[in-house]
């Protein structure tokens, strides 16, 4: 897609605030289209629950009064973050390279969600090898950098009807944690997990971690962007971008789990309306992750007890979302199929 012209002020950051006020609202005539379809479909009215507010979700943020997925995409923002240096999750680096090469070969669990699934798979490494500054000494990015990585993940997502969210980054749940202690206050360790696995010592140091990155950066309750600069990182300004122009490009979103949710907190904190055209795929097992969604106003589709990232909630739902569109599309009225009404 194409990005608007530089603003007036040349900050970057202020083009992302100027499309937050650019965003489309919901189709209602093709909801209104939904509404008239399930109403003749053969089954007591609300009978098929959430289901049916998925099918007018799909509807209202495509612009689609027949809504289809056929095209959806997962796609997966893989970065290194420097505050693995304080021992906050139990993987090594190296991870992060390795399972680029295993998404390649075949060989994650979202790979085969996708395959189960019929979803195709983007993975974007946004320089694995340089991990961005350990928060609790520096920014992670300066404005530029942070303003260029959102436009990255803005630029990325052209073809899908669907789009399911998801990261790779050893250390994130670290600085989700940092993002939304800087987003919402409160105290470092409501906002931490065991991630990977740490064990009690671990989820105290990250808490520590957690506490001092945002004290660094200023404190709780500065602008989100400035939060998502300071103490984020680059999938998660990615993945904020690309729940921009899905927004953009009328593609409803499904959020993965707790480290997608963060970017997607950053731009509820500067407009609420702009999470309108996402659902919460699931509700992961990290501890927080609940609180969260209720912050921003979203119940989770499934709640596995799933706590893995790499999009494989989103791409779970969105089986659940195709389920909901089949059966709208393909049921039979009470006319078609001679069923009496109540
Ligand atoms: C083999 C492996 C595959 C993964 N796939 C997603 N993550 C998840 O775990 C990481 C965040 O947890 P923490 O903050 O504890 O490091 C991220 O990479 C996330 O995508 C994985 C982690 C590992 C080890
Ligand atoms: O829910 C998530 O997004 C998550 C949980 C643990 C590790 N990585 C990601």
């Amino acid at each position: 897609m194409v990005l608007p012209p530089p603003n007036p002020t040349g900050l970057p950051f202020e083009d992302i605030r100027d499309l937050l006020t650019r965003m489309p609202g919901p189709d209602e005539s093709a909801v209104a289209e939904v509404r008239a379809r399930d109403a003749e479909l053969t089954k007591p009215a609300g009978a098929l629950g959430r289901l049916e507010d998925i099918v007018e979700w799909v509807a209202a943020w495509s612009g689609n009064g027949k809504p289809r997925v056929d095209r959806p995409l997962v796609a997966i923002f893989a970065t290194a973050h420097g505050v693995t240096a304080q021992g906050v999750s139990a993987f090594p680096d190296a991870v992060n390279r390795q399972m680029l090469e295993n998404f390649a070969a075949g060989g994650a669990a979202v790979n085969q969600l996708c395959i189960a699934n019929d979803i195709g798979l983007k993975v974007f490494d946004l320089a694995i090898e340089v991990p961005t500054p350990d928060i609790t000494t520096a920014d992670a990015l300066d404005e530029p950098g942070c303003a260029a990585t959102i436009a990255f993940g803005m630029e990325a997502i052209v073809g899908a009807d669907l789009l399911c969210l998801g990261e790779m980054g050893i250390g994130n749940t670290t600085v989700a944690a940092a993002v939304y202690h800087g987003l919402y206050g409160g105290e470092a360790r409501d906002w931490v997990g065991p991630g990977t696995g740490v064990d009690a010592e671990g989820l105290k140091r990250k808490a520590d971690v957690v506490a001092r990155a945002v004290a660094r950066a200023g404190g709780s309750g500065l602008d989100p962007l400035e939060v998502l600069r300071r103490v984020g990182g680059r999938e998660i300004a990615a993945v904020a971008g690309a729940i921009l122009a899905a927004r953009l490009q009328r593609i409803p979103v499904l959020l993965d789990g707790y480290v997608v949710t963060a970017a997607a907190a950053v731009l509820h904190a500067l407009d609420p309306a702009s999470l309108d055209h996402c659902l919460a795929a699931h509700r992961s097992a990290e501890p927080a992750h609940g609180r969260v969604l209720e912050r921003i106003g979203k119940r989770p589709l499934l709640d596995l007890g799933m706590r893995l990232g790499e999009g494989s909630g989103a791409a779970l739902a969105c089986g659940i979302v195709r389920n909901a569109l089949a059966v709208h599309q393909g049921m039979a009225t009470f006319e078609q199929a001679a069923v009496s009404r109540g």
